[in-house]
């Protein structure tokens, strides 16, 4: 579904520039649930805003389906945004009309992209569990069912993929939990494919595969061991029993070493290998050791 090689992005202003990604590669299959994590200012939104065709590529591949993102003119970007992708903020004030009810709301989508479907829009409030609040104009809900009417309004066109940035950063935990349940009944029972963005550790229990970004690169790749085990599962609590944690290595072979291992090996600029027939074993340059 998703597949980006080598890909860049370089803010220019005046005589700055900021490189925000530094040749990212990044595979998602389609009908996976999964989430980007990373600090702030390593490239998530910058990755999201990309995919979600709100800001184009510097350089590299982005394909996202048959849609070729560095070479898509203005016109087609426009149907890519209205058929193929759906986006959900942190600040769902940015998709939210005050004056017009719930309904009103997720209706307005439909009318501007000529598929007016009431019946669909009903039902996208009652999967987000608003179907005695459709009516109440937004003011009237609180601000996690004004996230859920939201990820309803983000799902009005029927895209194939959900982007959703720090959909989980300004709720309670439990609003958090039902809106992460929102997400996996979509993708198990409709098939999406969800990307979230967040900096949340705790919502990687609740993904099949979480990718970690640093300095606008993927580093390491956390994949759940049986992707069954997340009903139930217990926010916070033993992540590491159920994830399996992988380096990425890019197509010339080059990984990302956690800085802590580097630390406390005192590893800087250079290292040594050794293949055992098994294993590959990193360590400090001899010259250096004794
Ligand atoms: N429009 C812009 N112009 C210039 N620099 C930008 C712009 N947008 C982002 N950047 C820079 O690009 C880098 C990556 O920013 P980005 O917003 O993608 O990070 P992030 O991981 O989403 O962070 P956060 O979690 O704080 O939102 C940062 O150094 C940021 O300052």
């Amino acid at each position: 579904m998703i597949t980006c090689e080598g890909l860049v992005k370089i803010y220019k202003s005046d005589e700055l520039e900021v490189v925000a990604l530094q040749g990212l590669n990044l595979h998602v299959r389609e009908g996976e649930m999964m989430a980007i994590i990373g600090n702030s200012g390593s490239g998530k939104s910058t990755l999201l805003n990309i995919l979600g065709g709100l800001d184009r590529p510097s350089a590299g591949s982005v394909g996202v389906g048959p849609w070729d993102l560095l070479k898509i003119t203005d016109d087609q970007l426009v149907s890519y945004k209205r058929e193929t992708v759906g986006f959900i903020w942190q600040n769902n004030a940015r998709n939210l009309l005050p004056y017009l009810s719930a309904l009103e709301n997720v209706e307005m989508p439909m009318m501007l992209s000529a598929k007016f479907d009431r019946a669909y829009a009903k039902q996208l409030l009652e999967w987000v569990g608003l179907k005695e609040r459709m009516h109440n104009k937004l003011h009237q809900l609180s601000g996690g069912e004004q996230q859920r009417v939201a990820i309803a309004i983000s799902l009005s066109n029927r895209p194939k993929l959900l982007l959703a940035d720090e959909p989980t950063g300004s709720v309670d935990t439990r609003t958090s939990d039902m809106i992460m349940d929102i997400f996996r009944r979509l993708n198990r029972e409709l098939g999406i494919t969800i990307v979230i963005v967040t900096h949340d550790l705790s919502l990687a229990s609740k993904v099949d595969r979480v990718v970690a970004i640093r300095d606008g690169l993927t580093s390491t790749e956390f994949i759940k061991r049986n992707p069954n085990l997340d009903d139930n599962f217990e926010p916070g609590s033993a992540q590491e029993t159920v994830h399996e944690e992988y380096a990425v290595v890019d197509r010339a072979g080059r990984l990302q070493i956690p800085k802590a291992y580097l630390t406390a090996l005192q590893i800087t600029d250079k290292a040594s290998l050794e293949f055992d027939g098994e294993r590959i074993i990193i360590s400090p340059p001899k010259s250096l050791e004794g």
